[in-house]
């Protein structure tokens, strides 16, 4: 009080200015950061950053001409060439700063969740029992619009019978993946960059598409293998086998549409 009593107007505006600026400046760094740690490109983008910020940073303290030169030549071009490389990137990002929960967009009561899971968990050990090979990613945080539109929109209902049509081998669907957004299925025959990363000879395209759609992105994807019939989570560059079992109990732990994380926990296989 003694202090806001001592301060003409003009410095509490400029108060108030600097820490609206602040905040501004918090509030845009908290977004990159959350997107530098879901994303392995990103992630792999803020080291290089960092790592010719250093170098500058050496050749001016230590009056290296010539090679200063050529890292201002690098930051000049590389904001351009990073512009180009991550434009899928930016967009989400800047997508992400507009929205508030991409996971479940509207209401949706807590009976109305446990009957999705209840279809979910019925196709994916189905699938699973009967060697269907398929991929299915429910979008988090991160926008999969880029990747809905390389795909066929469906904007269906979830039910298990749709899951078991569209991964028959005999449609022309079933080769790609299939994304959830919320309590829609979005799309089938999508397409994801598969990841360049060293992988047992056991995993084919399938599983190198769900890691690489996990690499750039904070989607859960589920495949079922085609050839052995295992349920895998993909998830931050990592693939996790999930048995039957813990099937439901993992998709509500993963998916966290259940405010208090342990509702559906048992397995209502059918
Ligand atoms: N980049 C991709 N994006 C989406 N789906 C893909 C991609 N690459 C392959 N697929 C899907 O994976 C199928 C091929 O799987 P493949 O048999 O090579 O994989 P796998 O990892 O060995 O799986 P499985 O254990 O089921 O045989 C394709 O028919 C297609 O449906």
């Amino acid at each position: 009080m003694w202090v806001m009593n001592n301060m003409s107007w003009s410095q509490i505006i400029n108060f108030l200015r600097s820490s609206i600026d602040l905040i501004a400046v918090w509030f845009i760094l908290y977004y990159v950061i959350s997107m530098f740690k879901t994303n392995m490109k990103t992630m792999q983008l803020f080291k290089g950053v960092l790592f010719i910020l250093i170098v500058k940073l050496i050749t001016s303290v230590l009056g290296l001409t010539t090679l200063n030169y050529l890292v201002d030549s690098i930051i000049n071009w590389g904001v351009l060439a990073m512009i180009i490389i991550f434009q899928p990137e930016i967009r989400t990002l800047l997508e992400k700063m507009g929205q508030t929960k991409m996971t479940m967009k509207k209401e949706i009561s807590d009976d109305e969740k446990e009957r999705l899971m209840d279809e979910l968990v019925s196709a994916i050990t189905t699938l699973s029992k009967e060697q269907t090979g398929a991929l299915i990613t429910f979008e988090r945080t991160q926008s999969l619009l880029d990747y809905i539109n390389t795909g066929t929109k469906i904007n269906a209902d979830i039910k298990s019978e749709l899951f078991l049509t569209i991964f028959w081998e005999g449609t022309p669907l079933h080769d790609g993946a299939t994304i959830i957004q919320g309590d829609r299925v979005a799309c089938a025959a999508a397409f994801y960059p598969p990841t360049n990363k060293e992988l047992s000879p056991k995993y084919g395209a399938r599983h190198r598409a769900a890691i690489g759609i996990s690499e750039i992105t904070d989607s859960l994807t589920v495949v079922v293998s085609e050839e052995t019939g295992t349920i895998s989570f993909a998830m931050n560059g990592e693939l996790k086998k999930i048995p039957t079992k813990e099937l439901r109990a993992s998709l509500v732990n993963e998916l966290n549409w259940f405010k208090s994380g342990d509702e559906g926990g048992q397995a209502h296989e059918s």
